[in-house]
């Protein structure tokens, strides 16, 4: 028997050995560039310390920059190495160069080593299907995904007939990932169990297997590649979703060609249309598996933390559900309930809340990043050299105008006010109006294009909760769950839960 063994055991003590040495070399090799600013932290010597500060409470150390250095560029010590940040004026200076001289996908995906986790994969047809005809199609939907929000809440929520706790990580995953594979994928499609497994998922690897193949030297990861088991599942996504999308795509070539109007409306018809009208030979349907990927990706998660952020607020703040639920109910008396693309417009002080609370709690503290395709030098003579990814410091409350009142407070009806104000400022202070002043949404003409399709999402879902259910914390007078850090991403508790109780009717 132990000799049988013997070899498995020698074995598995070389590739620890092996991975052991490897990784010390690895971060022998590693030499990190600076840069001629300002270090946050840098009397403490310690630099280790720092770069555990950094992935924990990056906002601390944005905020220390800020009150250190003011209007001055600085560096903070990362794992990755020293990274720029600059004042959120220079957001100004950037958004003068086209997506090909700074480019915000570009910086995103060397966060996440996108060569490897394969998020760098920059296309014109998924731009323009989210761009365009998403955005183009948005009214006629709203009444299609509140269908599938409420089929998700009957098949998916417990029945909370009284008092039932609710991990809202794990339901609303499922909630919008389901409501956003209506319009991407369509129907019957965005019922696909697997589908919404493999969609959701790929995501999650990417962010882990990209953080563990960080750990390593860049020389040395086309070998530890292999180590990290997110990474081999990457590759498995990708497999996985052209198998699960053929049996629809081949359903729909299956169907008799309608000259006047398509029986889909949806982003593979989108896509396909695209690909069909730009001549573009590199188009196929393993392309079209992988830019479902990307686009549920940036889509479904993002849309996830807002809700859970905003519902975290609401359970913290109830004299907001009221005026709110009265809202809903009145704008949607005279439809029997039922959503229009114009209830959503009218709903301004859930709009509000929404704004509120992604103002409290932003997707990121440094939403405004860019990777520097060529030189640039900027207004104040700052040299950034190619290859350089840079970051504005975007969060900071102090920064908010006089005239939005305490910027501290959580006022959740703060916009509606504003937008009240003057007939100019009816659109500026909407969720989806990215502006100096707000850049949760980024900023310029590359600020994020699915921000409408995201509002309307988070609208009909926060709308049906608030009419469908109370919510409230265990403990009624607990205070908002503090949030949690990862590097400059904003992240919500995920220990807390969110008691919900059916509205009797
Ligand atoms: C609450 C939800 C969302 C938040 C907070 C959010 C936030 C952001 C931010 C901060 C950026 C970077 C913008 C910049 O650097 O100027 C971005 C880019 C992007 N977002 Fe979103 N997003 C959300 C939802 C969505 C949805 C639903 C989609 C797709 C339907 C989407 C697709 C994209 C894409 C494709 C980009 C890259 C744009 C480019 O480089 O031109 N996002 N998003």
């Amino acid at each position: 028997m132990t000799s049988l063994h013997l070899p498995t055991v020698w074995a598995s003590a070389l590739t620890a050995a092996t991975i052991f040495f490897v990784a010390a070399i690895s971060r022998w090799l590693r030499k990190p560039k600076s840069f001629s600013v300002p270090m946050v932290g840098a009397d403490s010597g310690d630099t280790n310390a720092l770069k555990a500060r950094y992935v924990q409470e990056a906002d601390q150390l944005l905020r220390e920059g800020y009150e250190k250095f003011k209007d001055a560029i600085f560096q903070v010590i990362t794992p990755d190495g020293p990274r720029v940040f600059l004042p959120r004026k220079f957001a100004h200076d950037l958004k003068d160069y086209n997506r090909h001289e700074a480019s915000g996908m570009k910086a995103l995906a060397d966060r996440h080593i996108g060569h490897y986790t394969t998020i760098d994969h920059e296309s014109d047809i998924m731009l323009g299907a989210i761009k365009i005809d998403l955005n183009r199609n948005l009214g006629t939907f709203v009444g299609d995904v509140e269908h599938e929000v409420a089929y998700c809440f009957e098949t998916q929520f417990p029945p909370c007939d009284d008092w039932t706790p609710i991990d809202l990580h794990d339901k609303l995953l499922r909630v919008v990932a389901q409501a956003s594979a209506r319009i991407f994928v369509g129907y019957p499609m965005c019922r696909n169990e697997e589908w919404l497994d493999c969609s959701t998922k790929f995501a999650l690897d990417v962010m882990t297997g990209g953080e563990k193949l960080k750990q390593w030297h860049p020389y040395l990861r086309p070998i530890a590649q292999y180590f990290v088991p997110e990474m081999t599942r990457i590759r498995g996504d990708h497999q996985r979703a052209l198998e699960l999308l053929l049996p629809e795509l081949n359903r729909r070539l299956a169907e008799p060609a309608n000259p006047d109007a398509s029986p889909h409306n949806d982003m593979i018809q989108w896509m396909q249309e695209r690909a069909r009208k730009t001549g573009d030979k590199s188009f196929n349907n393993k392309e079209l598996a992988n830019l479902q990927m990307l686009t549920a990706t940036a889509a479904i998660h993002t849309t996830r933390l807002a809700i859970i952020h905003a519902l975290y607020d609401l359970a913290a703040r109830p004299e907001y559900v009221e005026p709110l639920r009265n809202e809903i109910l009145g704008v949607t008396k005279d439809s029997k309930g039922i959503l229009q693309k114009q209830h959503l417009t009218q709903m301004k002080m859930l709009d509000s809340f929404m704004k509120e609370s992604q103002r409290h709690s932003p997707p990121s503290v440094a939403t405004y990043q860019r990777k520097a395709m060529i030189p640039i030098t900027l207004s104040n003579g700052f040299h950034i050299p190619a290859g350089t990814i840079v970051q504005c410091n975007t969060n900071i409350l102090d920064e908010t105008p006089a005239s939005w009142g305490d910027p501290h407070a959580f006022d959740g009806f703060r916009f509606y006010k504003l937008r009240n104000r003057s007939p100019d400022d009816v659109n500026k202070f909407q969720f989806a109006s990215p502006t100096y002043d707000s850049m949760q949404f980024g900023f310029g003409r590359d600020a994020c294009p699915g921000r409408f399709f995201a509002s309307n999402q988070i609208k009909i879902i926060l709308a049906y909760i608030l009419s469908h259910y109370d919510i409230k914390f265990q403990d009624e007078a607990e205070e908002r769950p503090k949030n949690f850090m990862f590097e400059v991403n904003v992240l919500a508790d995920p220990t807390k839960l969110v008691l919900f109780k059916k509205i009797s009717r």
